[in-house]
């Protein structure tokens, strides 16, 4: 059998079976995983199926049932081989060279109508050489909360992994931190890819220079196609995540959502944003926002997340300096900042309402914003949405009608740094023309929907799902984050 060949058996009918994948990661040979056996599980009940991403794999919606999710991404029949991928990481700034997908394989590897290649890779979906004392499982709750997560976050402009399905197992698994025996899952991610920053680490650690330069020649053309055939673009690919992540995290930050664990393990070298376990979007603006109660220093809190993704990335620069010189690394984090607050600028004057403004009100605007949410702990959420909701071109009145209408916000005189913000911000709106007003009013729709992701709001919808098996609520907070309402 060549590696390219899938068995054929009596799914042939099933349209994921039919997709155009592509053994890319395969092709590279086992240096970089193993062959692994997913799990039997003894239910199989479709919680959750992605049908928004079907048309991008060219898939009919209508024409695939619950029954092909089932058989294809949890019995996992008539595909192979998975693949447990290695890698190490830094975990909380220890490196751990026993890590490695451990609960989960690459299912697949599919071209999508925007002609790029993405990873089907699974989550809970049985041991594997890389489980160590784990069961190699994923609870429902955990499944639940990456379903949620990555789809608010593809609302919100993030670029970001989405998952596909999720299926209910049968299995009682034990947890710390659910109260236990608690229900099963196993999920299947759509990502740009899953090879990560560990991905290289774990080759430098093995001083396997030889298959570094391998992976970074499969990376470069796959995911930085534009770059093949350039006489530096080891150095352009490198200054090209940098770019990435400086942007991603941006996205973060004005999203208001902190990741949680932030290890290299959990960074991909496509620069998207993946792995949603403890994360949590800020009730209030609060830069020591913790998202993971085991980190017991805030390593990975909202604040600390610009600085740590590019702390990462200059770990990375270790295991890449066998193929790119030092210098050029250099250069190439050294723009990280410039990234970072050009994207970070840009997003939060569109919360504001604003696509474009020129300085220096733009900086004071921000700066006098970031004070208020500091200061007041209004919810960080609540506030652009208020301002999204009650905006009026009526606001040119006078500094005392901006947000008037809303009652999360202080009246004039009891916040000095509000009051300054509505002068600012009144003087701004008169800078523009009457007509700019609808253009404004759509940018603050379009960027602050009333749906947050907050903690209360996805116990909310877990709380039926344990009473009495209601996934309604799920269902229903799906949805508005998909219509961004
Ligand atoms: N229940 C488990 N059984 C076996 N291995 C596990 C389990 N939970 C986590 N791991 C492994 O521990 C390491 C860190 O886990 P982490 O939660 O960051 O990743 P993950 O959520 O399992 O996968 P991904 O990063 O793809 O989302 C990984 O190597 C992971 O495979
Ligand atoms: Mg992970």
């Amino acid at each position: 059998m060549t590696l390219a060949e899938t068995p054929k058996n009596n799914n042939s009918g099933n349209p994921f079976l039919t997709l155009n994948y592509e053994p890319a990661i395969e092709c590279l040979g086992d240096d970089y995983y193993n062959e692994v056996a997913a799990e039997e599980f003894p239910q199989h009940i479709l919680r959750w199926r992605n049908d928004v991403l079907l048309p991008h794999l060219g898939l009919d919606t209508q024409a695939v049932t619950d029954e092909h999710f089932i058989t294809a991404f949890g019995k996992f029949q008539g595909r192979k081989p998975l693949l447990a991928l290695c890698y190490h990481g830094y975990q909380f700034g220890e490196y751990n060279p026993s890590l490695g997908d451990g609960r989960g394989f690459l299912y697949g590897q599919v071209r999508a109508t925007d002609g790029e290649l993405y990873d089907f890779g699974t989550k809970g979906s049985g041991r594997t050489p890389y489980s160590r004392g784990g069961d190699g499982m994923l609870t429902l709750k955990g499944g639940v909360r990456e379903v949620l997560a990555a789809e608010a976050l593809h609302y919100l402009g993030v670029r970001t992994s989405r998952c596909l399905s999720m299926i209910e197992t049968g299995l009682s698994l034990w947890r710390g931190d659910e109260p236990s025996p608690t229900r099963s899952s196993v999920m299947v991610r759509m990502s740009s890819s899953h090879i990560r920053f560990g991905t290289f680490e774990r080759l430098h650690y093995q001083k396997r220079p030889d298959l570094s330069k391998k992976l970074l020649d499969h990376v470069i053309e796959y995911y930085y196609q534009h770059l093949v055939g350039e006489t530096d673009k080891y150095a352009l690919f490198y200054a090209e995540l940098v770019k990435r992540v400086a942007k991603l995290v941006a996205q973060w930050m004005a999203a208001g959502f902190c990741h949680g664990v932030l290890n290299t393990d959990n960074m991909s070298i496509t620069g998207e944003s993946f792995d949603y376990g403890p994360y949590a979007f800020i009730p209030t603006f609060d830069p020591y926002f913790t998202a993971a109660y085991f980190d017991y220093y805030r390593r990975y809190c909202y604040g600390h997340q610009p600085g740590i993704c590019q702390l990462n990335l200059e770990m990375l620069q270790e295991p890449l300096k066998a193929i790119i010189d030092k210098a050029d690394l250099e250069v190439g984090l050294a723009t990280f900042n410039e990234h970072y607050y050009a994207e970070y600028h840009s997003l939060m004057l569109k919360k504001l309402g604003f696509e474009q403004l020129l300085q220096p009100e733009a900086d004071e605007l921000l700066k006098l914003t970031i004070q208020f949410l500091q200061d007041s702990q209004v919810g960080y959420h609540q506030f652009f949405y208020e301002m999204a909701r009650t905006f009026s071109p009526k606001w040119r009145d006078e500094p005392a009608s901006v947000m008037n209408s809303s009652d999360i916000v202080p009246v004039p005189g009891a916040s000095p740094i509000f009051d300054n913000w509505c002068i600012l911000y009144h003087k701004i709106l008169n800078n523009f023309g009457f007509d700019s007003m609808d253009v404004i009013a759509k940018t603050l729709a379009a960027h602050n929907p009333k749906t947050a992701l907050l903690r209360p709001v996805i116990e909310s919808i877990w709380e039926p799902i344990i009473q009495e098996d209601n996934w309604q609520p799920f269902y229903e907070l799906v949805k508005r984050i998909q219509s961004s309402t």
